[in-house]
């Protein structure tokens, strides 16, 4: 008897000493569940419906081991289930989904709810502080000094290089006739290169050139972050900084960083050079963006002039002086803007970060759709006849002012496939929703599900179908405005809009002026991607057909 006494009591000196960390883990998790529910914010949260959660998990659990595709599904799925509000716990953390125009307003209309999710901070290492990660009063002043660079005026300014990158890209399509292929390598590849020369004034010359190892590493920087927003694993910092991404990542950053800061160093040498030899760059910003500047350009005759509007000499402005967002950039930090070289870069990284991906993903989609959709496609080539007729000259400002049913097919093409399929932003105060009685707590994330609103049966009627009638004057004019938000809205939305839609429908009607594009494929075959940007994790299969007559 006492020697058994003995043994269990060795037994449980053994054993208490291995159980103590499990009772303590275990005492912490329970006291942290307790925290977790009885915080205003659990509280407040737990009142909007979404799925049932787990002990500590919430909601992480249903993403756990799945795919992008999986993911996106899974989405989709709770979307229908949910109509205009719901919510998911990752963890400890309110993540609130909104896809009622009304609420979506109050969020993106407004000046207090603008700061970015924590998301964002993955960006951090390649756009710093630019302007579409920053926040409070350092993005309010950089906004009001970018702005003025996607002016109108500016923007005819790239007419040409829009042009002949597009007929670039048809060039170099040329070796696909016949072929099935992805049609998005291209769209990337034009993109940067577009936006090499609007952003920096830097010309790809040749695969040997600093340009190509740029625009090879901006793409696969973009690769990266979809990377981190997708792996779980990513997006710990201290996991990623053990990776051999991380190491690669540093590589690509030294690249684009490395050029961004010597073409700016090249470019204010040049600049104070000229303002030193009494060479005052003309005309100014200010200049341009003048309402009546257009008027004082001296105008040319173009082949194929129609009306008033073709008597704008837009490319003009490009022959006097051709213009980079980088030296409106340097001209303001000189003319007294508060702007350090570093924040130029910042703000340079920025706009070839956005400007890439989306437009890519944008222009792959309406092509693809337009393969698919051959009625469409019929349309939009007889509207270029009537506009170009059988001259093969280049694509004006003015002309891409009639592209009205190429610009419904891009419209419903961002519709459906918009390429930033939700946005986020962190609430610090309370929000009473418009559309059922529920607040989001201050604390929580806030996800617009711009993928969804924009499929809602109550605002387009067969939201799966593609219409570009959805886009008829007067069937806009009778809907919400926050119903259609693929560049956003409000004071943080889409600074590059108007460059967007100039350059879809100069690429776009190039590329369907020399080909037909064609697809044995459905819309239900898309298999689609949905993290930062919107993709076919599929690829963008296409053929084309070169254009006879
Ligand atoms: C089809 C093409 C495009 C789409 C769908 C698109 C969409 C968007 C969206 C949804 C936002 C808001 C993001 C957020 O709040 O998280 C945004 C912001 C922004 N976009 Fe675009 N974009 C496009 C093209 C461009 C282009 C071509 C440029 C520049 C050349 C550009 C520059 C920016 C910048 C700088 C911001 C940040 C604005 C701010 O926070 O004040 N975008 N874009």
């Amino acid at each position: 008897m006492a020697t058994q006494q003995i043994v269990e009591g060795a037994q449980m000196g053994y054993v208490f000493p291995l159980m103590l960390p499990l009772i303590t883990a275990s005492v912490v998790l329970s006291l942290f569940y307790y925290w977790m529910q009885n915080r205003r914010i659990a509280k407040l949260g737990n009142l909007i419906p979404g799925p049932p959660t787990l002990p500590l998990l919430g909601n992480a659990h249903i993403v756990i081991g799945k795919n992008h595709n999986e993911i996106m599904e899974l989405a989709l799925k709770l979307g229908k289930k949910y109509t205009n509000v719901a919510r998911v716990w990752i963890g400890p953390k309110l993540v609130v989904i909104l896809t009622n125009p009304s609420d979506i307003e109050i969020i993106l209309n407004s000046n207090v709810y603008i700061q970015k999710s924590d998301e964002y901070r993955f960006f951090k290492p390649w756009l710093g502080n630019g302007l579409l990660i920053s926040n409070g009063d350092h993005w309010r002043s950089h906004r009001k000094l970018i702005a003025p660079a996607f002016h109108q005026n500016v923007l005819k300014s790239f007419v040409g290089t829009f042009n002949s990158n597009s007929l670039n890209v048809v060039k170099r399509m040329e070796k696909e006739v016949g072929k099935v292929f992805d049609i998005h390598d291209y769209m990337s590849e034009t993109t940067v290169d577009i936006l090499l020369e609007t952003a920096m004034g830097h010309k790809r010359m040749g695969e040997n050139d600093d340009g190509f190892k740029y625009a090879m590493a901006v793409m696969k920087m973009c690769d990266i972050l979809h990377a981190r927003h997708l792996k779980a694993y990513l997006r710990f910092d201290s996991v990623f900084n053990l990776t051999n991404v991380k190491k690669q990542q540093e590589k690509l950053l030294s690249i684009i960083h490395g050029l961004t800061k010597r073409v700016i160093k090249e470019k204010k040498a040049l600049y104070e050079k000229n303002l030193s030899e009494g060479n005052v760059p003309s005309p100014s910003l200010a200049e341009i963006i003048a309402d009546d500047y257009v008027e004082k350009t001296p105008t040319k005759k173009v082949e194929g002039l129609r009306d008033d509007l073709d008597d704008i000499d837009e490319n003009d402005v490009g022959e006097k002086r051709r213009l980079a967002f980088l030296d409106l950039m340097i001209e303001a930090a000189k003319n007294g803007a508060n702007l350090s070289d570093d924040e130029i870069k910042e703000e340079v990284d920025t706009i070839m970060f956005e400007g890439h991906d989306t437009t890519a993903a944008g222009s792959s989609f309406a092509l693809c759709l337009m393969a698919i959709h051959q009625d469409v496609q019929a349309r939009v080539y007889k509207e270029l006849k009537s506009i170009f007729g059988d001259s093969s000259r280049e694509c004006t400002f003015a002309d891409t002012m009639e592209m009205k049913y190429l610009e419904r097919v891009i419209l419903e093409s961002l519709r459906m496939y918009p390429p930033v399929p939700i946005i986020a932003r962190k609430i610090n105060e309370d929000v009473q929703l418009a559309s059922e009685n529920y607040v989001l707590p201050a604390g929580c994330t806030v996800v617009i599900g711009t993928f969804k609103v924009h499929r809602r049966e109550d605002i387009y009627p067969n939201p799966e179908v593609f219409n570009p009638d959805n886009f008829l004057p007067e069937r806009t004019q009778n809907r919400h405005y926050y119903s259609f938000i693929p560049f956003s809205a409000g004071p943080r939305s889409c600074v590059g809009r108007k460059y967007a839609m100039i350059k879809l429908k100069i690429l776009i009607s190039t590329i369907l002026r020399n080909y037909r594009v064609k697809s044995d494929l459905k819309e239900s075959d898309f298999r689609l991607q949905g993290d930062i940007i919107l993709k076919r994790s599929d690829g963008f299969r296409i053929e084309i057909e070169p254009r006879v007559g």
